[in-house]
């Protein structure tokens, strides 16, 4: 039971190959990023639910017996494996006031958390009166695991908090991570959470958020790839928003609409995942130049696969064209739509060349960034590991 406050993070997640077609059960590889969603939770002063969501604008609070009202329609609802109804959804709208239709960001938060509270109390004995604080150094909506570092947070800290889950010993380190049992709970949960903001997820960006590395995903089954090699990434944020939901269930269109079309599609999309895993492997052992520009040349291919299932966008093309011009690599990461691309770096690659390609894109805009990747997945924190940045938003300093 939550005694003292908890500090829960969980990074973002760049998708390598295979977004969208992993909707439809085919393979994606996806690692984990250096950029982290940070969870605080503590119990409330006087037994009300706060919730704080400053990336967002956005600060909810309610009496507990407000929710209690609303439990028993989440108390039959004991299988993690299930996913939230229509009915539930529908009385959480009525309960917050929230349209029916196409939810907005804050509205999409405010579900997700309040679907989650009240699921895992049902199933577990209420969770007490909190005051949660969540921040994160994530873009929202921009292709790169907002979501799922949300719902991954939310979902490991309302386990703790309810005891559903043990506290994972610190033992004088400045983060720990649970048991592997209560991690796969932690993702089951995390998905959930995922459902109600993107309608139909894969399960990709869940499982990066819990276990972190670089994954293999495929049909739910998670397969953590052993031997990667370092690779260099530029990430760019065209600043373009959009929502993986809608553009998720317009590929489902697409592919009803043209199935004779769209499927060899997605097949050759998953060919693509395979192909990149093995080059990874090959990669890890011996780095040859010729396995770079294999990388590359699948990097393109499947650019114009995402564009042909429509999930491309101007903004995308220009990065691709942008970064063309100084011999590089890009396509579009996550859902699409505008959001982010990954440019692939050598190890070689000068980085006076990458600066020139940062300033050609910042002439259009957008944000870069090199950034590492294969963090590790959700841990907790000691207050005192915390950077200054995270307190600073949690109100500490
Ligand atoms: N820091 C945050 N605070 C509150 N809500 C958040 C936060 N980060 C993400 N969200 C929720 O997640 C939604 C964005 O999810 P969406 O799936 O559209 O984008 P993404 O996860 O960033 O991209 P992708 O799914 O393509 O990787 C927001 O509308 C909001 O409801
Ligand atoms: C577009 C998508 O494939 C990846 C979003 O990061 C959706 C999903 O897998 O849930
Ligand atoms: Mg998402």
């Amino acid at each position: 039971m939550l005694a003292e406050p908890l500090t829960v993070s969980a990074p973002g997640k760049v998708i390598l190959h295979g977004e969208h077609a992993v909707v439809h059960g085919k393979a994606a590889l996806a690692v984990a990023l250096n950029l982290r969603t940070f969870l605080r939770i503590r119990p409330s002063g006087n037994g009300n639910v706060f919730i704080r969501l400053p990336n967002i604008g956005a600060s909810l609070n309610w009496e507990i017996v407000q929710l209690q009202t609303l439990l028993t329609a989440f108390s039959a609802d004991l299988d993690e494996s299930i996913s939230p109804s229509t009915e539930q959804m529908d009385k959480l709208k009525e309960f917050t006031g929230i349209a029916t239709g196409h939810p907005d960001t804050q509205s999409l938060a405010t579900l997700a958390f309040l679907y989650l509270y009240l699921s895992i109390s049902a199933k577990y004995g209420q969770v007490p009166g909190v005051e949660i604080v969540v921040w994160s150094e994530l873009p929202t909506g921009a292709g790169l695991g907002s979501s799922a570092a949300y719902s991954v947070c939310l979902a490991a800290a309302l386990l703790t908090a309810c005891g559903a889950i043990g506290r994972p010993p610190e033992e004088g380190m400045s983060v720990a991570r649970w048991p592997e049992e209560e991690l796969d709970l932690i993702n089951r949960w995390a998905f959930r959470g995922e459902q109600v903001i993107h309608g139909k997820p894969s399960g990709v960006d869940n499982s990066v958020g819990t276990w972190g590395g670089v994954l293999r995903f495929q049909s739910g089954k998670i397969t953590s790839l052993k031997r990667v090699p370092t690779l260099r990434i530029l990430l760019t944020n065209t600043k373009v928003s959009r929502s993986t939901k809608l553009l998720v269930a317009g590929v489902k269109d697409k592919i009803l609409k043209f199935p004779a079309i769209m499927n060899p599609v997605l097949a050759s999309i998953d060919a693509i995942s395979q192909e990149c895993e093995s080059v990874l492997e090959a990669l890890a052992v011996n780095p040859l130049q010729e396995h770079y520009s294999v990388l590359e040349e699948l990097f393109d291919i499947n650019q114009h696969h995402l564009n042909v299932i429509g999930v491309g966008h101007s903004s995308l093309d220009r990065v691709c064209r942008a970064t063309a011009a100084r011999g590089l690599h890009s396509k579009l990461t996550g859902a699409g739509g505008g959001g982010c691309a990954i440019t692939l770096l050598r190890p070689d690659t000068d980085p006076l060349m990458v600066e020139a390609a940062r300033r050609d894109l910042g002439a259009c805009g957008f944000e870069s960034w090199e950034t590492n990747i294969g963090a590790s997945g959700v841990c907790l924190h000691s207050l005192s590991s915390l950077k200054a940045e995270v307190l600073q938003a949690f109100n500490e300093i």
